[in-house]
């Protein structure tokens, strides 16, 4: 195991939307010798997402929206399918959700069941994910959500029953990591 890890510089080399940080630190290895490396680490904030589901419908809330990274990957209509999920500000994780959830899904929640915090891609991004579950019903819903109009967000909400979920996670129509991980999750705990 390395050790002794020191930050010796840190250099901004995109700071436009988020923060793209190539930084350079010395570690201790395993056999007491000093090294120095640097590698790039894109800082955009932490965030949160969240799995909606009905016990008696066995279904699931999910959306659609057009994520440009994926266009330029392989997905060439560039939608995809996920988790209400939204970057953190400054309130905490439980609070940011909930809003988010209102704003992406129409649906108003008060009980929020957090389960783990993952890093979704440590090698680059610095960002941690908090992962939460939530029951929803019908009369929850309070508006059409979508997301919000001034941020450009055009986000389809969808209602699918939960085994139908679990095939479109085999047959690739749902690629999502985070989504990927809510879904098998409530099968994992047998909680649909
Ligand atoms: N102008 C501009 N807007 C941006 C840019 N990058 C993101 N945005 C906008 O910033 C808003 C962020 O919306 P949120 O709902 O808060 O975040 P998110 O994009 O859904 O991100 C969530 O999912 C990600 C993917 O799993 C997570 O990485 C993230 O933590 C969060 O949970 C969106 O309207 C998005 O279009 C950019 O480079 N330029
Ligand atoms: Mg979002």
């Amino acid at each position: 195991m390395i050790k002794d890890i020191q930050i010796l510089s840190t250099e901004i080399l995109s700071d436009n939307w988020y923060t793209l940080n190539k930084v350079t630190y010395q570690f201790t290895k395993p056999n007491g010798s000093k090294q120095i490396q640097n590698r790039e680490a894109y800082a955009r904030g932490n965030g949160a997402t969240i799995l909606l589901y009905n016990l008696e419908q066995k279904s699931i809330i999910l959306t659609r929206q057009f994520r440009l990274p994926t266009y330029l990957n392989g997905n060439s209509s560039g939608m995809l399918i996920e988790a209400c999920a939204g970057l953190l500000d400054k309130n905490n994780a439980e609070d940011c959700i909930k809003r988010e959830t209102e704003e992406e899904t129409g649906y108003k929640i008060t009980d929020v069941r957090k389960i783990f915090e993952v890093y979704m891609s440590p090698g680059s991004v610095t960002e941690i994910l908090h992962f939460f579950i939530a029951v929803y019903n019908k009369s929850m819903k309070v508006n059409d959500g979508g997301g919000l109009a001034h941020e450009e967000e055009h986000i389809e909400v969808l209602e699918l029953d939960f085994e139908k979920a679990l095939q479109m996670i085999d047959s690739g129509e749902i690629k999502d990591a985070k989504t990927i991980m809510l879904i098998q999750y409530l099968r994992l705990k047998s909680i649909l």
